[in-house]
């Protein structure tokens, strides 16, 4: 299945988790400015971590208002969101929220929720019934589960 990564990233953090799953998934990797190039795949990816409180990354600004315009239906997506649960409790990871609002009602099938066991926050945008919208890192305070929560949501989403 053909696999496009798309992602925003400030100080690599989630650059580098992209790049893991790049290889795992066999992918190609552009960042949010490309997204126009998502109507060329058939399975998306979508990756951001969250700044500001609760916002997207700078690169996903522009982003998310072309992804409003592209053509989703019958596409395979999954989210990664990348986050720092201790201190931002509050609104750890929301960016996931903010694009899964756009793309929800576009026709997708969204692949990859996780359980939020073994996180400690208050309030989440990017969960949903209980679960996360997708695969979810904490590179300042659980960089040790990384590996193994990559590894485990590509078997989930493969
Ligand atoms: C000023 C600032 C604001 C942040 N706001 C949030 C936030 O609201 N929610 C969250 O989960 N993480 C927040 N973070 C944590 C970053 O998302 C985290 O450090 C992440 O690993 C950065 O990934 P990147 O290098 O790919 O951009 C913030 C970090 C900074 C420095």
């Amino acid at each position: 299945m053909k696999t496009g990564i798309f992602y925003g990233s400030t100080t690599g953090t989630t650059e580098s988790v992209v790049d893991r799953v790049k290889v795992l998934l066999d992918a190609d990797v552009f960042t949010a400015d490309d997204i126009d190039k998502a109507e060329n795949y058939d399975f998306i990816i979508l990756a951001t971590s969250t700044w500001g409180m609760g916002e997207l990354q700078d690169r996903w600004l522009d982003g998310i208002e072309k992804l409003k315009n592209l053509n989703l239906s019958g596409k395979k997506v999954a989210l990664i969101g990348v986050g720092d649960q201790e201190g931002f409790g509050d609104t750890f990871v929301d960016a996931i929220g903010i694009i899964y609002d756009e793309i929800k009602d576009k026709g997708i099938t969204l692949v990859g929720k996780t359980s939020t066991d073994g996180y400690n926050f208050s309030s989440s945008r990017a969960v949903e019934d209980g679960e996360f919208l997708g695969l979810i890192i904490d590179e300042n305070n659980q960089g040790e589960l990384t590996e193994e929560r990559i590894n485990s949501w590509i078997e989930k989403v493969r």
